[in-house]
C-alpha cells in the first residue's frame, strides 16, 4: 500500500462523467432559506405537543406549501459546484442526505479542508436520535462515510464506498457540538484507504476507516 503523501490534487470534473452540475451561486437564497425552515419545522413536528386544532391548520399549511413549489423538479444526482478559496472546484450531491445544500433532511454537514484532510463541526438536533437523548449510530456511521468519501474526493480521487467500518467507543450526545474529522491513509491502485473520527469536548466517540474505489475514468 502507498502511503498517500502527494498534495492536494484537483477534483476531476463530473461533467466528464455525464453528470449535471449546477454552481452554487445559482440556488436562489430564498430556497436555501427555505430549506433552513423546513428543518425547524421537521424539529418541531417531531417533538410538538400542540392540539387537534393546531395540528390541523399547520397540516393544511404545509399541504398548500407543497402544493405551491410542487411543479418543477430538479434532476435527481444533479451536483453543486464550490469554488475553493485557491480557485479549484469542489463538487457535492445537491440533495446528499448528509450535506446537501437543498436537502431538509441533512442536518447539513460542511467539510472543510483542514491540516491533512477534512473537518466539520456540527450540533445535531433530536431528529437525529437513536438512544434517548444520543445519536442515532445510523447516522454516526452516515456522517463519517461522508467525511471519508469526501476526504477521498477532496484529494482528488472521488469513489464509492466498498467498505465503511465505524467502532463506536462512548456515546454521542444529541444537542452538542461535534467535530468531524477525516483523512486519507493510503492508496493502491483504484483504491484509496481513508479513517476518520467523530469527538465530543476532545473524546472520540466514534472513529470510522473505509475502502473507497476510485470511478474509473477509462469508463
Ligand atoms: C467524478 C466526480 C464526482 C464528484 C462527486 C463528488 C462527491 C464528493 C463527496 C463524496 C462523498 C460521498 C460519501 C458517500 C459515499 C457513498 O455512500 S457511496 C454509496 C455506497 N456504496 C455503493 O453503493 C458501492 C456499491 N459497490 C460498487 O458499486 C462496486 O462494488 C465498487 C465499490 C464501485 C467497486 O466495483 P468496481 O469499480 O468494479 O471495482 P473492482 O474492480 O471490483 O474493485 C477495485 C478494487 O477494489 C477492491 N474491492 C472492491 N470492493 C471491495 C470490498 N467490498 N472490500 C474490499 N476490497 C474491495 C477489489 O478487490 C479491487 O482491488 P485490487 O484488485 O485493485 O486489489
Amino acid at each position: 500500500m502507498t502511503v498517500h503523501d502527494q498534495p492536494v490534487a484537483e477534483t476531476p470534473d463530473p461533467r466528464e462523467f455525464g453528470l449535471s452540475v449546477l454552481p452554487e451561486h445559482e440556488i436562489p437564497s430564498e430556497l436555501t432559506a427555505l430549506v433552513a425552515d423546513v428543518r425547524a419545522l421537521v424539529d418541531a413536528v417531531a417533538h410538538t405537543e400542540a392540539g387537534p386544532e393546531d395540528l390541523a391548520e399547520a397540516r393544511a399549511s404545509v399541504a398548500a406549501a407543497t402544493e405551491r413549489i410542487s411543479g418543477t423538479r430538479r434532476e435527481t444526482g444533479a451536483l453543486m459546484e464550490q469554488t475553493r478559496p485557491d480557485g479549484t472546484a469542489e463538487y457535492g450531491t445537491l440533495t446528499n442526505v448528509v450535506s446537501g445544500v437543498t436537502n431538509p433532511a441533512s442536518p447539513p454537514l460542511q467539510l472543510e479542508r483542514s491540516g491533512d484532510g477534512l473537518r466539520a463541526e456540527i450540533t445535531l438536533n433530536g431528529v437525529y436520535q437513536g438512544p434517548p437523548g444520543l445519536v442515532h449510530g445510523g447516522w454516526i456511521a452516515a456522517i463519517l462515510d461522508q467525511a471519508l468519501g469526501g476526504a477521498a474526493s477532496a484529494a482528488g480521487m472521488p469513489g464509492m464506498t466498498a467498505n465503511l467500518d465505524v467502532n463506536y467507543r462512548s456515546p454521542t450526545p444529541l444537542h452538542a457540538p461535534l467535530e468531524v474529522t477525516a483523512r486519507v491513509t493510503g492508496t493502491e491502485r483504484r483504491k484509496v484507504f481513508v479513517s476518520g473520527e467523530v469527538r465530543h469536548n476532545g473524546t472520540v466517540t466514534a472513529e470510522g476507516t473505509a475502502l473507497m474505489v476510485r470511478f474509473d475514468a477509462s469508463g
